[in-house]
């Protein structure tokens, strides 16, 4: 092993991107590129070099996208320091200025940058956008944001950790939403697409970054939650909005994207994907197993119900990607989909439930995470209000669709709290109980519903 992958693996791991947390990392050095300083920076001989590294630990290798810039050690340096290699000191880019200035060089510039078995390209929908400074943000989760000063306005750089080949669809969801006009999204500024050598020594085409305008004076939709339901406030309206503000999120993206009816063979590949998600969790958590039978026939009753229309949807939808603003109210962010799940099956046309499903698991959350909280703090009742209030919403501007597909719903719910317990199990195991709970009431629920 070499310096720099020692270095980097012994960093990577206390990072929270790292998605297998439960192991050592065991990495492979497969490519890089360097790119060149912004032409607005100034030039201190400090090199910027994106990486990919294959971590062999997990049963399927993930290759890591790391930005490192070596430069001079300054006085009172700044977070992100990974170590010293080769005589140079390494920083993690994103926390870098000069590698955040030169990546939207590279986008809004439609740039290139070649190296050592791996190379970039920027693709923009406007103009070349100059970065004057730039913050990482504190709230990591998947991937590392940055908050990036444009002069006149502020914009957000996302750098994606964990990299795959194919279409990536946080990017071409955004690209069809902006040039659709949508006012439920922010505007896409500019990504990168890279190429690399794939573990299995194919070449790996897929993204890189974004940068897409930031929503001034926004506010997190899961921290504006949790302090309404921990204030015991009402949060009926916020809910309403949302509802129909994911409704119509769902109206645009029909309008942009292809949509379709759903046939037999796509029932069977969501039955199939639902499947899946459900034996890496009994895998990962055995005590699953159990519940497997029940969780089967609420899949099986909605596969046999009536069938939607096919669409783009946003794919991993719950508070922590939804903005309130006071001048654009909720704006919808992060259509990269569950990070749990293939790529390949992100960009698929797919049910508008999954998404409506997907923000009822986050009203449960809020509630979950308080009961949690020492003293605990009851917020079912607030939990339950905000629900129904979101389902009206969506109701006011979809129809009556919720009725229709009540079935589907259902399964979608269980679905995604099955998905949970498992990305609990990987990045917050202390909170397991909470989509725990979830998956044995929502079978109670459809036992009752059945009977
Ligand atoms: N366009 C934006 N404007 C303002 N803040 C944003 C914007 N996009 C993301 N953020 C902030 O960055 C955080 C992480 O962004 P997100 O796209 O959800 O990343 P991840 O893929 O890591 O989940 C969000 O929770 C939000 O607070
Ligand atoms: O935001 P990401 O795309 O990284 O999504 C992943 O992480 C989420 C947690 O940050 C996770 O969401 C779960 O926890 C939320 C509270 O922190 C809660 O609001 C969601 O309902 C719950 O699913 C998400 O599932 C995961 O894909």
């Amino acid at each position: 092993m070499t310096e720099l992958t020692e270095l980097v693996g012994s960093w990577m791991r206390r990072q929270r991107w790292y998605s297998t947390k439960a192991f050592e990392p065991r990495l492979r050095l497969l490519g890089s590129f360097e790119l060149e300083p912004a032409p607005e920076s100034t030039d201190d001989g400090s090199r910027i070099v994106t990486h990919f590294f294959c971590d062999d630990a997990p049963r399927t290798p993930r290759v890591y996208q790391v930005p490192l810039v070596a430069r001079a050690r300054r006085d009172g340096d700044p977070a992100g320091f990974v170590g010293e290699a080769g005589g140079r000191y390494l920083y993690d880019g994103p926390v870098e200025e000069a590698y955040v200035a030169a990546l939207a060089a590279l986008m809004t510039g439609a740039g290139a940058a070649d190296g050592e078995h791996a190379r970039a390209g920027g693709h923009t929908l406007g103009e070349r956008i100059p970065v004057l400074s730039s913050r990482r943000l504190s709230a990591e989760q998947s991937n590392t944001s940055i908050v990036a000063e444009l002069g006149d306005r502020l914009a957000l750089v996302k750098v994606f950790r964990v990299v795959q080949d194919g279409e990536n669809p946080d990017i071409s969801t955004l690209a069809a939403l902006t040039a659709g006009g949508s006012e439920r999204t922010p505007a896409l500024l500019g990504w990168l697409t890279g190429a690399w050598p794939a573990p299995d020594g194919t070449q790996a085409n897929g993204e890189l970054a974004l940068m897409q305008d930031f929503v001034p004076g926004a506010e997190d939709g899961w921290e504006l939650a949790v302090s309404a339901a921990e204030a015991g406030e009402d949060f009926t309206e916020r809910a309403i909005a949302l509802g129909a503000g994911t409704a119509e999120l769902h109206r645009l993206l029909a309008g942009v994207l292809p949509t379709k009816r759903a046939e037999p063979e796509d029932v069977r590949a969501a039955l199939d994907g639902m499947f899946q998600r459900l034996t890496i969790t009994t895998t990962e958590v055995p005590e699953v197993e159990t519940l497997r039978g029940p969780i089967a026939s609420v899949y099986e009753a909605a596969a046999g119900g009536p069938l939607p229309v096919l669409q783009r949807i946003h794919g991993d939808l719950h508070l922590g990607q939804v903005l309130h603003s006071p001048e654009r109210g909720w704006q919808f962010i992060d259509f990269e989909g569950e990070p749990l799940r293939p790529l390949a099956e992100r960009a698929l046309p797919d049910a508008t439930m999954r998404d409506v499903a997907g923000m009822l698991r986050s009203f449960d959350y809020v509630a979950g995470s308080l009961a949690r909280r020492e003293p605990p703090v009851d917020a079912v009742a607030w939990a339950a209000d905000a629900r129904r209030a979101y389902l009206e919403g969506y109701a006011s501007v979809a129809g009556d669709v919720l009725d229709e597909y009540a079935g589907l719903l259902a399964a979608f719910e269980l679905d995604k709290a099955v998905y949970e317990i498992t990305y609990e199990a990987r990045h917050r195991p202390s909170w397991i109980p909470i989509p725990r709970a979830a998956v044995e009431r929502l079978l109670r629920d459809a036992a009752g519903i059945a009977h």
